[in-house]
């Protein structure tokens, strides 16, 4: 079986390579107008809400994919500390969970009453479709990196010097740009990396899809938080 190999001839990772390969998309998720209003202070207050309801939903589907990226390490990898990685990444999200409901309170979202929009639908289907015990480890890392690396690139961009983000959305961009958040998504990072250099050309193929998608089921969600469907 033909291998997938590590990154380029420069030596960089694969995930480096992916993300140099698809700047434009990369970008179009990492810097989307809506993170780039909070960063400038023009942020459109009924569209952060709206993205916080939006959230909290997704989050709560997130739990039971990581939930099976966990069972896969356990199963698939051959490194411990793997597990411990996702394993601290499923319990922060209880608090994230509780975080949502005092922040949705704060702004006056209402979070159960709060329906899924299609691109949030579309995003959770596709997660539920990766949680299936068909898709690899490998592939299921990837997407995982690729979605919690979004979401660090885009708020600490709101957290640079120079940036006007409102005082109020300092705590949501500290949420996700922090640096310890930033050292957790160079961890998952780092086991895609190390998985995807042993894996079997077909499934970095695989794996490389799945990045594309993560990025672009991103786009629609910021999308949709402006208000487009
Ligand atoms: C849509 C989305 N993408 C990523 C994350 C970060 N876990 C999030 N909370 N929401």
């Amino acid at each position: 079986m033909e291998r997938g190999g590590n990154g380029d001839a420069n030596g960089k990772s694969t995930t480096a390579t992916w993300t140099n390969l698809h700047r434009p998309i990369y970008e179009r998720a990492t810097r989307h107008p809506f993170i780039l209003a909070i960063r400038e202070g023009t942020v459109d207050i009924a569209a952060f809400k709206r993205w916080l309801g939006q959230d909290y939903i997704f989050v709560r589907d997130f739990v039971p994919f990581l939930a099976s990226v966990l069972l896969k390490a356990c199963k698939q990898s051959d490194e411990p500390s793997d597990m411990e990685v996702i394993l601290g990444g499923l319990a922060s999200l209880s608090d994230e969970l509780s975080w949502f409901k005092s922040e949705a309170s704060k702004w006056d979202v209402h979070l159960y009453t709060t329906a899924p929009q299609k691109a949030n639908l579309e995003y959770c289907r596709f997660l539920q479709s990766l949680a299936s015990p068909e898709v690899s480890y490998i592939v299921a890392v990837t997407a995982f990196w690729a979605i919690e690396t979004v979401y660090q690139e885009s708020f600490a961009l709101c957290l640079e010097s120079g940036s006007e983000t409102p005082a109020e959305l300092i705590d949501t961009c500290r949420r996700w740009g922090n640096a310890g958040f930033g050292q957790y998504c160079q961890s998952i990072q780092r086991i895609a990396d190390r998985c995807l250099e042993k894996a079997p050309s077909d499934e970095v193929k695989k794996a490389e899809e799945v990045f594309l998608s993560v990025l672009s089921y991103e786009i629609n969600f910021w999308n949709m938080s402006c208000g487009e469907s």
